[in-house]
């Protein structure tokens, strides 16, 4: 690809995915705060309804989520934030897991142990053929686990299922289609990687909570496998590639191959 044609594609993917040229911290959280308490008024949704890991994203979004509520609620308004915790049995870094909820102070916490469910489904369809790839399969059902057990609760409360998603996972489609990917509203849309930490920070999120290398952590083998090793690829570079600045070729390619292979995730399904 020339480095004509590489340019006019990275801009295609900046305007799709909405990333702005210009950031400010505490403008995007009064933004976003806003959109969510919007939201709560034209759905008449009452609920917010969203996992916690310990990661950097769901905790910027958890945070946002509980300021938005206790906003509506200030205005007379009747407005939840719960916060799910959704470990696979017992989760390796569950102390990050709390430090994120103790910096969210979620009006509610609800856990659920999608293991038992997990385990269920890999033995019902372990007479299909897997493949070799039974544990990578397996983590997908972990991911679309998470999303029922949140659907359920979002459903029975009059709430909304928020997601996580953001423009360095949208480019790459790194998330499970309809399992994390599946999602009513998204409140971190359009940032890069380095501004939701930004926005984590500015709302007074610890180091140890922005800083944590962010992982899926869905595969067994692969315990807290970081993301830029299965994307081959450093989120530094796709924040840099989303922002409109130089990459290096071999980033710029895989980041591009990545969009390529993954544009059904980010589009409605195929019809005729
Ligand atoms: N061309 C096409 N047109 C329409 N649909 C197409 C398609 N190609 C595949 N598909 C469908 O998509 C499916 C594959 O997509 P999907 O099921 O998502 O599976 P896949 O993309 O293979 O795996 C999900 C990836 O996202 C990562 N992930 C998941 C969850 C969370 C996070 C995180 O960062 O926290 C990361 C995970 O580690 C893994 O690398 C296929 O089984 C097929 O059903
Ligand atoms: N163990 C878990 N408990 C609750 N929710 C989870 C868990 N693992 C994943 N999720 C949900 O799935 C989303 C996608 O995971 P992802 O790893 O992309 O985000 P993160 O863990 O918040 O941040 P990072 O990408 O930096 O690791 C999370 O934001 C969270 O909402
Ligand atoms: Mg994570």
């Amino acid at each position: 690809m020339s480095e004509l044609d590489r340019r006019y594609l990275q801009e295609l993917i900046i305007a799709e995915l909405g990333v702005s040229p210009s950031f400010d911290a505490e403008l995007e959280i009064e933004r976003r705060i806003s959109f969510l308490a919007d939201q709560l008024s034209l759905t008449g949704a009452t609920t917010y309804v969203l996992g916690i890991s310990g990661g950097v994203d769901s905790s910027t979004a958890g945070r946002l989520c509980q300021l938005a509520v206790e906003r509506v609620r200030a205005g007379g308004g009747n407005a939840t934030f719960v916060a799910m915790r959704l470990p696979y049995g017992v989760q390796h870094d569950e102390d990050d897991a709390q430090r994120a909820l103790e910096f969210i102070r979620p009006d509610e916490v609800l856990t659920v142990d999608i293991k038992s469910a997990t385990d269920a489904m890999v033995e019902s369809v372990k007479h299909s053929d897997l493949g070799d790839r039974a544990d990578f399969h397996t983590g997908n059902i972990k991911a679309r686990q998470r999303m029922i057990a949140q659907y359920v609760v979002a459903g029975a409360r009059g709430g909304l299922v928020v997601g996580t998603d953001h423009a360095a996972e949208a480019v790459v489609g790194f998330y499970t289609k309809y399992g994390d990917g599946a999602c009513d509203l998204t409140p971190l849309a359009g940032l890069t990687k380095r501004r939701v930490r930004a926005i984590g920070s500015q709302l007074g999120a610890s180091d140890q909570i922005t800083g944590k290398v962010p992982t899926a952590d869905l595969e067994s083998d692969k315990p807290g496998l970081p993301d830029e090793q299965a994307l081959g690829v450093r989120y530094d570079e796709i924040d840099d590639f989303l922002e409109g600045k130089p990459v290096s070729d071999e980033a710029a390619e895989t980041i591009i191959g990545h969009h390529r292979r993954t544009i059904h995730k980010r589009a409605m399904p195929i019809a005729p």
